[in-house]
């Protein structure tokens, strides 16, 4: 999965998958000017295995991290990152797992296909909770998060998960017990983000606070 190698980077003319607007405005009679992107928005599940009373989350390379890690060289013309001095495991993330928003359905809908394709637990719809939603990225892209939880169980696992392979994804599914997810919020050595720091906190104050408590009882 961190055996990255070849890297180098070019400008982003068209995607699929993003789109740099530069935005002109008048504030209060002030012309200002501000660079976004419009960008899908996601759904993002934190998942409780409660057969083994343990966090369910993901593993992946992403490449925003890793470029956000190294430095980027100018070789023959050609930007690109050494990975000798920047090896593949600087952009490994620990997530939870998630999706865009790409299709004309439900978010709770988008959220039970990705626990399935990237965890292997085939989730009934009402065991997909929704927490909240939240805005991502305020200065740059502002899209939404709709964020559950789903309770899942052994007997719900019919797959081994780890993403499409249509779609090239390669994912690890990575189990965690309780007390390992509350050192890693604080775990600055772990590449994580702002949600799933969020989500095991809610996770921690709603299900976990006093007895385990389980989802039905929400
Ligand atoms: N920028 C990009 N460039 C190239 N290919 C891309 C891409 N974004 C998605 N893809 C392609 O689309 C596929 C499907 O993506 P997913 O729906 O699984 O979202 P992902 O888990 O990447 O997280 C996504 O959705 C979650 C939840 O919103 C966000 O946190 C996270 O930043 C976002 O990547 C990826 O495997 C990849 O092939």
């Amino acid at each position: 999965m961190d055996n990255i190698t070849d890297v180098t980077i070019g400008p982003c003319e068209s995607s699929r998958f993003i789109k740099p607007k530069r935005i002109y405005y008048k504030q209060n009679g002030v012309d200002k000017i501000w660079d976004a992107m419009k960008v899908h928005d996601g759904v993002a599940i934190i998942i409780f295995n409660s057969t083994r009373e343990n966090f369910v989350f993901v593993r992946q390379f992403r490449p925003a991290i890793y470029i956000a890690t190294a430095a980027i060289e100018e070789r023959d013309g050609v930007q690109m990152i050494d990975t000798k001095k920047y090896p593949g495991h600087l952009g490994l993330t620990l997530e939870l797992c998630a999706g865009i928003v790409d299709k004309e359905k439900s978010p709770s809908t988008i959220a039970k296909e990705e626990i399935l394709e990237e965890c292997g637990y085939d989730v009934p719809l009402e065991n997909i909770i929704k927490i909240t939603s939240a805005r991502g990225g305020v200065g740059t892209t502002g899209s939404i998060v709709h964020l559950f939880y789903a309770e899942v169980t052994d007997a719900m696992k019919t797959g081994p998960g780890g993403g499409l392979a249509s779609e090239g994804e390669l994912i690890d599914v990575v189990e965690m017990s309780i007390e390992e997810g509350r050192t890693m919020m604080f775990d600055e050595s772990c590449n994580r983000a702002h949600l799933l720091i969020f989500a095991v906190l809610w996770f921690f104050d709603s299900i976990w606070k006093d007895k385990p408590k389980h989802a039905s009882a929400l």
